[in-house]
């Protein structure tokens, strides 16, 4: 009856403790599941290696109701004194099917940011990208200009064009023009960056990235914060 694909919630006391289904505790056998990208959502794990590997750990049960319809056999069970209750990945998060579950059962997690990643042209992967910060002298553009220069918002906002498309991270500078097509949630996203302060809605998406390390080299200054 249970197969080899399945795990095993297995709830000690009655009532759920975990503030969410994320945390390792709801999750004790975690090394057994196998995250897959669904393959009608675009890119692989394997096409943006380094931020991936940062970012995984944080989505495994959102990501799996995705996958459902191509991975029939594995289970979501979840067990506590007075029942158990199998339940499909497709189900997890949906309402209409956490209604069987007992008020106790029901995971308080807070609704995520729906994410799409875009498939990257070749050439274009998180790899290709690190090796070109490595070996382009100019990416930010400077032009021999130092990028500790305090730049104001207002000439933030005459960069939104061409190879000069300029936002503001954290309160640094970036030309973010050359990321562009290497960006793993599109350009049509990251335009909306162009000539503005995006910290929050970087922080929205992907609060985990390390973007001071992805964007050194597009670093053109630091906001005059005047
Ligand atoms: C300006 C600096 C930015 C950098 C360096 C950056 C970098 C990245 C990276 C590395 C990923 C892959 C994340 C992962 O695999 O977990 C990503 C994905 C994504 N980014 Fe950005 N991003 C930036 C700005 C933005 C902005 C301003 C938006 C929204 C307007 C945005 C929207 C997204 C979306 C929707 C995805 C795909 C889904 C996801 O992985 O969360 N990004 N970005």
């Amino acid at each position: 009856m249970v197969d080899s694909s399945d795990f095993t919630f297995c709830q000690v006391g009655s009532q759920f403790e975990d503030d969410n289904l994320e945390s390792p505790k709801a999750i004790p056998d975690v090394k057994r599941i196998v995250l897959e990208d669904n393959p009608s959502g675009g890119a692989s794990t394997e096409n943006s290696p380094v931020p991936n590997d940062i970012s995984r750990g944080t989505s495994a049960l959102e990501e799996h109701s995705d996958v459902s319809s191509s991975n029939n056999s594995s289970r979501f069970v979840l067990a506590n004194e007075e029942q158990s209750k199998t339940i499909t990945p497709k189900t997890v998060g949906q309402a209409e099917d956490l209604e069987h579950l007992s008020q106790e059962q029901k995971p308080t997690a807070k609704k995520p940011v729906v994410r799409a990643k875009v498939p990257f042209e070749k050439g274009y992967s998180q790899m290709d990208w690190l090796k070109l910060t490595r070996t382009d002298p100019d990416l930010a553009g400077l032009k021999g200009r130092s990028n500790r220069r305090l730049i104001s918002m207002d000439e933030v906002k005459q960069h939104k064009t061409g190879a000069s498309i300029w936002t503001v991270l954290k309160g640094r500078v970036y030309n973010i023009s050359p990321y562009m097509k290497f960006h793993p949630g599109g350009e049509d996203m990251l335009m909306k960056a162009a000539g503005k302060d995006c910290t929050s809605l970087f922080n929205k998406y992907h609060a985990w990235v390390n973007a001071d390390f992805l964007l050194e080299k597009c670093l053109v200054g630091v906001l005059d914060p005047n």
